[in-house]
């Protein structure tokens, strides 16, 4: 194999996903009931399957992106909107100084301990992050955060919502910052069912 070809499949392995489809990016943004204004980070942005239904939401999108072309993309199809998109790697991420959430589809590779460095995260208020259904179970167990934050499983979200559908499935990991009562702080229910 040419030395091209080598380095092709190899990047093909890197930065190959499994697209999230437009209804389910939707359902994901509307079930984490973001509000109007909110500063939302979208950590391993791709296309924009979540940065857009985001903006539509009336948030003010941080979209991180590391592939230079989806990162141009981003630039280019959200160009006028609340939108800033940083071309960086997600470990090398500074949280912001102001209160924040996080909605996103990161890369699967490392979402663990991408999780685990968001708690540590003086201002984050709230994350929904689409996970392997496997490994948000892990943490859901293992409670990081020394009882900060309440972390749950959220919206299932099954093969078919990806295509080509991945060999697992997925859900979104919830997580609350607990106020003093232990109860989550600063974001109003899940908007579709209003008690979850
Ligand atoms: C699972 S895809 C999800 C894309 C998009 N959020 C979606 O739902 O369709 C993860 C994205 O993270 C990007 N990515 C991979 N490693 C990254 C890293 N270390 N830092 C930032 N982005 C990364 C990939 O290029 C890819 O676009």
């Amino acid at each position: 194999m040419s030395e091209t070809a080598h380095r092709t499949r190899r990047s093909r392995r890197a930065w190959g996903w499994h697209p999230l489809d437009e209804a389910w990016a939707r359902r994901i943004v509307e079930t984490a009931a973001v509000r109007r204004g909110e500063l939302v980070l979208d950590l391993g942005a791709g296309l924009g399957a979540l940065t857009g239904p985001l903006l539509d939401a009336g948030a003010r999108v941080l979209a991180v992106e590391l592939h230079p072309a989806r990162a141009e993309w981003l630039r280019t199809s959200f160009a006028g909107r609340a939108v800033t998109v940083v071309e960086a790697d997600l470990a090398d991420v500074y949280w912001p100084g102001r209160p924040f959430r996080v909605v996103a589809s990161p890369p699967y590779a490392g979402t663990t301990a991408l999780v685990r460095r968001l708690l540590t995260a003086r201002t984050l208020v709230a994350a929904d992050v689409l996970l392997q259904r496997s490994a948000a179970q892990r943490l859901v167990a293992e409670r990081p955060g020394s009882g900060r934050w309440t972390v749950s499983l959220g919206l299932p979200v099954p093969r078919r919502a990806f295509s080509p559908p991945p060999r697992t499935d997925s859900v979104v990991l919830r997580v609350r910052r607990r106020g003093r009562s232990g109860r989550p702080l600063g974001v109003s229910r899940c908007a579709p069912c209003r008690g979850c």
